[in-house]
């Protein structure tokens, strides 16, 4: 704790700057009020808006840090704040000048010799920290007391920047270039998600005179979900930027058809984009020998090759559908009209009719319907590309009328494909697009956020341990193969674990080697306050004894995750409601500040204070990956983690490794490629300086190899 004269002094230097702002803030308004006339005062009054708000809300802290070297000292802040004189006496942690505040660490300290980091409430120094690099220089070191006291925080249902304690390796992220498709991956909490909200903040405020904030979109796996992380970025001072699940963007028709698994695998597959094209051009028809069409009481005969080598040529252009369409039809006129008819047949209904049976005017939903309905259609758009049983899965009965249709989840990128070969578009398209939890996406969704990159400029996140699902993954390639390929690809991995205790991490990965052997799991920053609590009941009292444990967690103001498989659901909700204790159902998008009951698929991304997990041995059987899914789950917990079990809780039964005991001692070591053989003696180095003084180095080494070597 910092002394009472220290925090007094700090206190006068934030008073001053809170002044200097406020007397900013005042100017701004005065220059609006003083506009000559009504539209300058509106646009004044704009101009006036945006730059108090780039002053940060009054009840903000002035800054965050400061930072010292053997010259100067400088404050960070949320936004510059300049004195009566211009100067700048707080600068943007967004400004080259604040990026030693980051950088900054024992190992090379960028000329800082103290980096201090403050506990505000409002405007009030409550205390700070400092690391005093000089005196520690070369020496490694865990993480400092700011960071470790912000994890601590308890948690609520949005998520919270994490401005003042970005570490040096996230900020290496943050401020990558802008044209790059830059892949973030990294264990369960290791801030992936936080990382990217402030790389869009971090290059909207350096790229400014090119990217605006609508030129910016983030994709998240769902709803809740966007709305956890949906403050953060306001809270960074920016509004506008589009923050959407990934279900919308297809267009908004009823939802909810259950789709058999298999049947949604199909559907995500990148093939079904040539079904669909396919599916298209078949809808074009061939004219009859000769079209005769009666207009104004005339007859007039148009040769239908005449109509056909048009067909033929737009059947052969790349564009949209429709505006072919709208070609064919002007080219018919014009045929018309060269047979001496009246030039106003363009809106006539007889050349309506003709064009309408020879290229028809279709919706995307409409297409869709027809072709799923109809074996003759699925079986010409299918040429040689899908099996007769793939045909069979695809079929369905479609509602008597197009409004009644209900579309499954895997339907809506189709939609999506197809809106785009029938209209084009999308009608807007973003200069950055940020795709969170990306390695459980299908083909045809990743295709629906490449046809909204602009540039192919993309922050994608995610973890492979955690691809679950019917598009579970175990290699980036297989993701960003989808994804627009003009800018250089980069691959990075976040190694610090922030969210998990290391007492529940070490539960949680004892899944590994069956969720995910190739992973290196990240190195956890913290211990939480308890080892995972593990109650073993009947079936009969599972339901209730979960809901007692989240009850006494909230009881001692936790916020709380119940994550609990499908199977489990009708159980838990009777005992909720049978307690008399209310709760939030975070699969309908809501995160309530008290209970909140998820399924484990949807509870990917987000964190709660205590997790209560309800028989693993269901979640696991609830997915192809479902040692992933699980050890999605057992992650969420930012402190308490418990179980409530009538079986395992920690199924270590094999379901999705397939080799025999006798098939494993034969197969062969996987190879280790050069960057992973550095990775890794990158990492064993990092944990033996940190744990161990350099001259015990040969005799822990040596243990650990005798551990590592299977007995004879
Ligand atoms: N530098 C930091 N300072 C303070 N908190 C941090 C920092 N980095 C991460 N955190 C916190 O750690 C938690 C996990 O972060 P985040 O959700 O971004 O991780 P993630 O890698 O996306 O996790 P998951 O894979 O589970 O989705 C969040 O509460 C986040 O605010």
């Amino acid at each position: 704790m910092a002394s009472k004269s220290e925090i007094a002094e700090e206190q006068e230097f934030f008073d001053r700057a809170d002044k200097a702002r406020e007397k900013s803030r005042a100017a701004i308004a005065d220059a609006a009020a003083a506009a000559a006339h009504p539209a300058a005062a509106t646009h004044m009054r704009q101009f006036a808006k945006g730059h108090s708000e780039a002053l940060g809300s009054a009840d903000t802290a002035v800054a965050f840090g400061r930072m010292d070297d053997d010259e100067s000292r400088l404050y960070v802040g949320r936004h510059v704040i300049r004195d009566d004189e211009g100067e700048v006496i707080v600068v943007s942690w967004q400004a080259p000048a604040a990026e030693r505040f980051y950088q900054a660490s024992h190992h090379e300290p960028h000329g800082l010799t103290r980096k201090r980091t403050f506990q505000c409430t409002g405007n009030l120094i409550d205390d700070f920290t400092d690391i005093v690099f000089a005196q520690m220089a070369g020496d490694p070191a865990g993480p400092d007391a700011g960071l470790l006291r912000e994890l601590a925080r308890g948690r609520t249902g949005t998520m919270r920047d994490i401005v003042a304690t970005i570490q040096a390796a996230q900020f290496e992220l943050i401020r990558a270039p802008l044209e790059r498709m830059l892949v973030i991956e990294g264990g369960p909490g290791t801030g992936k998600t936080a990382v990217a909200l402030h790389r869009v903040a971090w290059l909207l405020f350096n790229h400014r005179d090119r990217l605006r904030s609508t030129d910016v979109l983030i994709v998240g796996p769902h709803p809740t979900f966007t709305r956890y992380i949906s403050t953060v970025l306001p809270s960074l001072g920016e509004d506008d930027v589009a923050q959407l699940d990934i279900t919308k963007l297809a267009p908004a028709l009823g939802r909810g058809r259950p789709e058999p698994p298999e049947v949604g695998r199909l559907k995500g597959q990148a093939r079904m984009a040539g079904l669909l094209d396919r599916a298209l051009s078949a809808r074009i028809g061939v004219p009859e020998p000769a079209e005769r069409l009666q207009v104004d009481g005339r007859f007039v005969t148009v040769p239908g090759a005449e109509i056909r080598d048009v067909i033929d040529t737009l059947k052969a252009d790349g564009a949209p559908y429709a505006h072919r369409r709208a070609r064919l039809r002007e080219a018919v006129a014009q045929m018309v009209e060269r047979r001496g008819v009246n030039p106003a047949v363009t809106r006539h209904t007889a050349l309506e009719n003709l064009v309408d049976r020879l290229w028809p005017q279709l919706t995307a939903p409409a297409l869709l319907r027809d072709l799923f309905s109809s074996r003759e259609r699925l079986l010409v758009a299918a040429g040689d590309e899908f099996t007769a049983s793939e045909i069979l899965q695809l079929r369905r009965r479609g509602a008597d009328r197009l409004t009644e249709e209900i579309w499954s989840r895997d339907d809506l990128p189709l939609l999506d494909e197809a809106e785009f070969l029938i209209n084009g578009g999308p009608q807007v398209r973003y200069a950055h697009i940020v795709v969170d939890e990306a390695q459980d996406l299908s083909p045809m969704q990743l295709r629906s956020i490449a046809r909204r990159s602009a540039s192919g400029s993309l922050t994608i996140l995610g973890d492979l341990a955690q691809s679950t699902g019917k598009w579970a993954r175990d290699s980036w390639d297989d993701v960003t193969s989808h994804l627009p390929a003009r800018l250089p690809r980069e691959v990075k991995t976040l190694r610090y674990g922030y969210r998990v205790p290391s007492q529940v991490y070490r539960f949680a990965a004892g899944l590994l080697p069956l969720a995910s052997p190739a992973t290196i799991p990240p190195e956890v920053v913290r211990d939480g306050p308890a080892e995972p609590a593990i109650f073993r009941v009947d079936p009969a009292e599972r339901a209730g004894r979960a809901v007692a444990q989240a009850v006494s967690h909230t009881n001692d103001g936790r916020f709380v995750g119940i994550i609990c498989p499908n199977t489990l659901r009708t159980d838990v909700e009777a005992a909720l409601a049978a307690n008399g204790v209310g709760w939030s159902s975070a699969d309908r998008g809501e995160l309530g500040n008290t209970i909140n009951l998820i399924s484990p698929q949807e509870s990917k991304g987000l964190e709660f204070d205590a997790v209560v997990v309800i028989e693993p041995e269901d979640i696991v059987a609830g997915d192809e990956r479902g040692h992933r899914l699980l050890y999605v789950a057992l992650t969420r917990p930012v402190g308490y983690l418990d179980i409530v079990c009538a079986g395992e809780p920690l199924p270590l039964r094999s379901v999705d490794v397939k080799l025999t005991k006798a098939e494993e001692a034969a197969a062969p070591a996987p190879a280790l490629d050069p960057t992973r053989l550095a990775w890794l003696a990158k990492d064993i180095g990092a944990r033996l300086r940190r744990h161990s003084p350099p001259e015990q180095w040969e005799e822990v080494l040596r243990e650990a190899a005798r551990l590592l070597t299977p007995p004879s």
